[in-house]
């Protein structure tokens, strides 16, 4: 038992899945996942435990912005030993060449949060994916024939700006998508040595206007799920 999480030594596995919103995990154990289990409740931030094709996999909510998931992702490694930590998450698209439901690999995340700053003052440090698992979830997401685009994304404080045109003009500088939460994991992730990815679907068009539904953010990302789980279990 973690401060956030309840689950038991042993309940949860060395790969997670990481959706912000906690009932798209729980769709995840309920439409993917054998024998799933739920083994956190704590604040509705759901967790569950189960097998794909045979071999553990957990798949933790985990709240949207990184203040919120840096808690979940740092008891998931120190707490609990996650070894594998991929984000499957939505985002909109800063690009226009970037279609709505589009997957986005992302190879490596700016961001405008100072968590990391605060760490290494002065310094611009990189936030970069693992590269074994970009690799495994590019080539199974072309073997799918998904529409995938692999870069830089921005991973924002905040959802609502003042200044789009800052966003923008990110994407101007080859930025494909704007989400919360991955420079977060892959700082965390690098600090404690594990490996980490963010796979996200495009949810919204922040130049076309474009959106997915709140019931299809919620549940139908199946392409991306499913990468994520082949990517993990390989
Ligand atoms: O769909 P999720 O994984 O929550 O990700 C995106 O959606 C939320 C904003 O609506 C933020 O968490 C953002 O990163
Ligand atoms: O953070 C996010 C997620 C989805 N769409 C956005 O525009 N921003």
């Amino acid at each position: 038992m973690s401060f956030h999480i309840e689950a038991k030594a042993g309940e949860i596995a060395e790969s997670v899945l990481l959706p912000g919103d906690p009932l798209r995990a729980k769709y995840i154990a309920e439409t993917f996942l054998e024998d799933a289990f739920c083994y956190n409740q704590v604040r509705g931030m759901l967790g569950f435990t189960g097998t794909y094709k045979g071999k553990r996999v957990s798949v933790q909510g985990t709240g949207m912005g990184m203040p919120s998931a840096s808690i979940y992702i740092h008891e998931l490694i120190n707490d609990y030993g996650a070894k594998n930590l991929v984000r499957i998450g939505t985002c909109g698209a800063i690009q226009e060449n970037v279609k709505i439901r589009d997957v986005i690999i992302a190879q490596a995340a700016a961001t405008n949060s100072s968590i990391i700053r605060n760490d290494f003052p002065g310094f611009d440090f990189p936030q970069i994916g693992n590269f074994g698992l970009m690799k495994d979830s590019y080539e199974i997401g072309v073997e799918k024939g998904l529409n995938l685009h692999v870069g830089n994304v921005l991973s924002s404080d905040l959802f609502y700006t003042d200044d789009t045109e800052a966003f923008l003009k990110l994407g101007k500088f080859g930025v494909y998508a704007v989400e919360m939460e991955t420079a977060g994991l892959y700082y965390l992730a690098t600090k404690f040595g594990v490996k980490a990815l963010s796979l996200l679907t495009v949810s919204d068009h922040l130049i076309t206007h474009e959106q997915t539904t709140a019931q299809e953010r919620q549940t139908t990302f199946n392409d991306m799920i499913e990468v994520a789980l082949e990517t993990v279990t390989k």
